[in-house]
This record gives C-alpha cells, sequence and structure tokens, in this order.
C-alpha cells in the first residue's frame, strides 16, 4: 500500500482514521466506511474501520505520546509503534499463521495498519467467557518456538542477531516490565493497589528478604541476558483465539531478553485460568503442559535441523538450554502472578470475581503460588514437578 509520509504526530479521530484507510486504496473508493475507536489496552488507541456493505475491515493502531491507563502525567515514546510494527514483521515471517498481516506503517504518525482479526476473540475475555480453545497451547508452543529460536544465536547467527538486538533496543518499555513487575511490588509503591483485605499477605510479601533476593537474581536476567527477541508482553490480552485460530498481537515490549520471560508470562496467564475456573481447571492444566511439550519437541527439532553454532549442537547443550528456559520461565510465571495481582496493571481473570470473599481467596493463591514458583524454581526440575507445585496450592 502506497500513501504520502507524514511529517508532523498528531492523535488521530475516527474521521482522520478513515481518510488515511481510503489514501491506502484498502477498500474501494466509493466504499461507505465506519469507524470506532475500540483500544481497551492500557497505553494505545486501535481503530476499528469497517465497510458497511461490505464484509471487509482494517485495524488502525496508532500510539499516544503518554500512557493512556495513566495519562498525559506518563509521557511515552512514540518509537515504541515501531518496535511493535518491527516485531510484527519479524514474528509475522517466522511464524505466519500465529501473528497478524501488517499493510503499512507510518513512523511519525506512529500508526500500524493490520489485519482485522474481530472474527477472533481475546483469550482472556472468551476463558473468563467458559472457552477453553482446544488449540490455543499447541498454536502458543509453536509460536514460542519459533520466535525464540530463530532470533537466537543459535537460529540467526551472531552477527545478524547483534543487528536485531540493535533494532529492537527498548529503554523505556523495558522501564515499564523493571519496575512494574520486578520492583514494585516487593515495596510499597506507589503504582501498587490491592483490596485491604490481602494487606497481611502484602506485608508479609514485602518483608521476605529471600523473595526479594530471588526477584533481584530475575531482574538481573531480564536486565542482561540478550537470548532471543522477546514479544515482552505475551499475556492472555495479547492473543486473539477461536477454537481453531491462535494471533498473538500487541508486542510492543519486543526487546532481546531471556527465552523464559515469554514462556513464563504464557505460564501464568494461564495459571489465573487454573485458580479461577474451576470447571475448567484440568483443560488449563493441560494447556500449561502442551504449551512446554510442544515448544521443547518444535526446539528440539529446530535445534537439530537449523543449528548455525556448530558445537551447540549437542544433546548435552541442548538439555542445558530447555533446562535454564524451564528455570527462568518459572521464575517469571512467579513475577507475573505476584504483580497482576498486587501491583498497578491487574487482569479481569481475578477482579471480576464478584464475591470478595471468593476474589480474595483466589488472590492468597496467586500469591502463594508467585512466591513457589520464584523460590523454589530451581527445585522444580520438570513439567509434572510444576503442575504438582500447582495443585498443592490448589
Ligand atoms: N488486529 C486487530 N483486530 C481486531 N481488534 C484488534 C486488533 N488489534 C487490537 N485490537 C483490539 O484493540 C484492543 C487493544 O489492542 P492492543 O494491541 O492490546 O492495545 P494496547 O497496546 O493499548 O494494549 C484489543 O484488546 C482488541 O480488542
Ligand atoms: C502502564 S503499562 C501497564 C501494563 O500494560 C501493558 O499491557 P497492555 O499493553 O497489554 O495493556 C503491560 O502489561 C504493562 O506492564
Amino acid at each position: 500500500m502506497s500513501h504520502l509520509k507524514q511529517t508532523h504526530y498528531a492523535p488521530l479521530t475516527e474521521a482522520v482514521a478513515i481518510e488515511l484507510a481510503l489514501s491506502l486504496n484498502f477498500f474501494t473508493e466509493n466504499a461507505v466506511l465506519s469507524c470506532k475507536e475500540i483500544g481497551d489496552g492500557n497505553l494505545n488507541l486501535v481503530f476499528h474501520i469497517v465497510d458497511e456493505q461490505g464484509s471487509k475491515g482494517l485495524i488502525i493502531k496508532q500510539a499516544l505520546p503518554y500512557a493512556k491507563v495513566v495519562g498525559e502525567s506518563w509521557p511515552l515514546t512514540l518509537k515504541r509503534a515501531k518496535i511493535e510494527a518491527d516485531a510484527l514483521k519479524t514474528f509475522g515471517q517466522l511464524a505466519p499463521d500465529y501473528v497478524p498481516t501488517i499493510y503499512f506503517t507510518d513512523d511519525v504518525l506512529a500508526v500500524t495498519v493490520m489485519e482485522d482479526l474481530s472474527h477472533l476473540l481475546i483469550a482472556r475475555t472468551g476463558f473468563i467467557n467458559g472457552e477453553t480453545y482446544p488449540l490455543i497451547s499447541k498454536h502458543l508452543g509453536e509460536y514460542l518456538a519459533k520466535t525464540l529460536f530463530y532470533t537466537s544465536d543459535y537460529g540467526l547467527g551472531p552477527s545478524a542477531k547483534k543487528e536485531q538486538v540493535q533494532m529492537f533496543i527498548n529503554p523505556e518499555l523495558c522501564k515499564i516490565t523493571e519496575d512494574l513487575i520486578f520492583t514494585d511490588p516487593y515495596f510499597d509503591a506507589d503504582t501498587n493497589y490491592f483490596e485491604d483485605g490481602l494487606l497481611s499477605d502484602v506485608e508479609a510479601l514485602w518483608q521476605d528478604d529471600e523473595l526479594r533476593f530471588q526477584v533481584n537474581l530475575l531482574k538481573r536476567s531480564f536486565l542482561t541476558e540478550a537470548e532471543v527477541l522477546l514479544h515482552g508482553d505475551l499475556h492472555t490480552g495479547s492473543v486473539f483465539a477461536s477454537n481453531s485460530e491462535t494471533k498473538v498481537i500487541d508486542p510492543e515490549f519486543a526487546f532481546y531478553g531471556p527465552a523464559g520471560f515469554d514462556i513464563g508470562q504464557v505460564f501464568a496467564n494461564l495459571l489465573f485460568q487454573v485458580i479461577v475456573n474451576t470447571k475448567n481447571q484440568e483443560r488449563f492444566v493441560h494447556h500449561i503442559e502442551t504449551v512446554w511439550n510442544v515448544f521443547k519437541d518444535e526446539f528440539t527439532h529446530l535445534w537439530n535441523t537449523e543449528n548455525k553454532e556448530i558445537l551447540a549442537k549437542t544433546d548435552k547443550f541442548l538439555s542445558y538450554t530447555l533446562a535454564k528456559f524451564f528455570e527462568d520461565s518459572l521464575g517469571f510465571a512467579g513475577c507475573e502472578l505476584i504483580r497482576r495481582t498486587i501491583g498497578l496493571a491487574h487482569v479481569t481473570d481475578l477482579d471480576s470475581i464478584e464475591d470478595e470473599k471468593t476474589r480474595l481467596a483466589a488472590k492468597r493463591k496467586t500469591l502463594e503460588l508467585g512466591k513457589i514458583l520464584i523460590k523454589q524454581r530451581k527445585e522444580i526440575i520438570n513439567c509434572a514437578a510444576f503442575i504438582s507445585k500447582v495443585k498443592e496450592v490448589l
């Protein structure tokens, strides 16, 4: 699609979003278009444009110069739109079945024009409504194996990988994660919020020196280990799903970091359903096992067939690498469980539980499981041991 490059940034209105869509020739010239801003995330505007006569739709996502959830008092770089668009293009080449098609980007306007996925539902919403999406864990396991292997030194080669590390330097968005996931939940920070009834549980967590030490180790890994290109915010609100399709959106937090971070966020966000969705508990346990088993098998296949590091292509080094990813993913999952319970950005899985007693009981479980995964991750040596720990807490 072609379009005149913009010279200055301005937030789009619905009318201007329609003009932009028409100028891209995505719709026919005389199409009657309607547009609605549908963004429900913490950071950006999302415009949904549809052809009233046809069935075609288009999505225009635009970054705001601040974090939408807080307002203009929290300025945020517009460069994140380019990072997100570049990450969608990169992941789209590596795992095309699981990423929306990108039609157009403009770095000045901070917009990404992409495939309309409205025929699918955000997985978190679907889960809360009782869906279980039988293929989602197989799809996410494949997505993780392909994106994490092909962006690593082993899949890409060290020189090309260093170019990519440079392209995806993302300090402002990383700082959000460093603060909200690895720092603020572990002291009495202004960004935290939780029910009064959780105060004694949270105070116990703040006084847990061993927990803080282990979180420091995980934070150091996040700060320093440029293993793979991460999505960086792979929760179930970043996944569209149906019973047959899965698409991963919203990688504006993408950067080179430890592989276990993306895997751990997937584990944690499935664990919320294991904890709250008593009716479908076993299905979500099975999803967690499937994510790991599919990831491990596909990663092993790619390691053995596409490895660019001749000396690394041994069973011993592969086992070491997978064991490290698994251990890290448990620790990062623990951090995600804790921060989504008491930190700035909660999850609807927990907050939508109307009965306070039931909600607090669920939140105590996420805090308890989070602490165990962080502190005992070295001893939980395989998926079976992981599931046993989860069941102990339930
Ligand atoms: N490609 C798409 N197709 C349809 N709806 C979309 C698409 N991308 C985003 N959305 C809608 O916009 C919402 C916010 O998008 P998201 O990328 O998560 O924004 P944010 O970066 O602000 O979190 C999603 O929850 C979804 O409802
Ligand atoms: C102030 S950003 C808080 C939180 O929001 C992001 O999620 P999303 O863009 O999917 O709404 C990310 O998880 C950040 O940690």
